[in-house]
């Protein structure tokens, strides 16, 4: 009784659990994520990436990435104001720790968008996040997801999808991931992802209507 109070006690104190999406470029991450954070404002905060890359047509500077030269994301990983960054198709990109703290600071659950390198640096901090891969059906269809969505060189569509056969191998890594949603029909892999979560969701639900 007294133990179960305190883990309740100790986990409101230590804030929600973060939560991190990975898997390939095309998968459907932030297709997912969108619908996601419209359902569940009020207990999900996005933790806002920088990039080196150009924007895409209907992209907000602040709310999808924080568009940032390679001369000034560099000057801020080495003054130490990143958890973790990498490059990936070419681009560099990072988590913040201003980023994170934002959301946090709310009390809301922190929802982390990365690549496989990212994860593997968070794995080393103390985040202690919820890992869940988003995955397409088969590599042909997440190609004709990447084509169809028209945002990629054919050069930068070649290093994705090199860079997705490792994600592929990587989540098959045992204990890596915590859940894997399959995104094949868009509904089912909704449910799924809510399932995934439902339980730190209403978590934090219950903590901010007692407090
Ligand atoms: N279940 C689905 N069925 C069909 N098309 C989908 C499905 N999910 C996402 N898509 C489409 O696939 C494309 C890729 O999705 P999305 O941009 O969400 O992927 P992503 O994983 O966030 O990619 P990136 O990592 O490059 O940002 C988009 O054009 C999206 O509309
Ligand atoms: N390691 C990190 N990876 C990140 C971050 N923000 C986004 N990403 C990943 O980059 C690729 C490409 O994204 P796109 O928006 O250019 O399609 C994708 O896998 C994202 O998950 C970050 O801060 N760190």
């Amino acid at each position: 009784m007294y133990m179960r109070h305190f883990a309740r006690l100790f986990s409101a104190m230590a804030g929600p659990r973060p939560v991190v999406f990975s898997g390939p470029s095309g998968a459907g991450k932030s297709t997912l994520l969108k619908k996601l954070m419209k359902e569940y404002d009020s207990v999900l905060g996005f933790s806002v990436s920088h990039t080196t890359r150009n924007p895409r047509p209907g992209e907000e500077n602040g709310k999808d990435y924080h568009y940032v030269t390679r001369e000034v994301m560099q000057a801020a990983i080495n003054k130490g104001e990143f958890i973790e960054s990498a490059v990936f198709s070419g681009n560099m990109y990072g988590t913040s720790k201003a980023a994170v703290q934002d959301v946090q600071a709310k009390n809301l659950i922190c929802i982390l968008d990365i690549d496989m390198q990212g994860v593997k640096n968070i794995k080393g901090t103390d985040l202690n996040p919820i890992y869940i891969s988003i995955q397409p059906p088969s590599m042909a269809v997440l190609e004709k997801r990447l084509r169809d969505r028209k945002t990629e060189s054919e050069e930068n569509l070649q290093k994705r999808l090199h860079a997705a056969m490792l994600e592929m191998d990587f989540s098959k890594e045992p204990g890596v991931f915590d859940a894997i949603v399959v995104n094949d029909n868009l509904e089912e892999a909704y449910g799924q992802l809510k399932q995934a979560l439902l339980e730190e969701i209403n978590n934090v639900k219950k903590i901010n209507m007692s407090s």
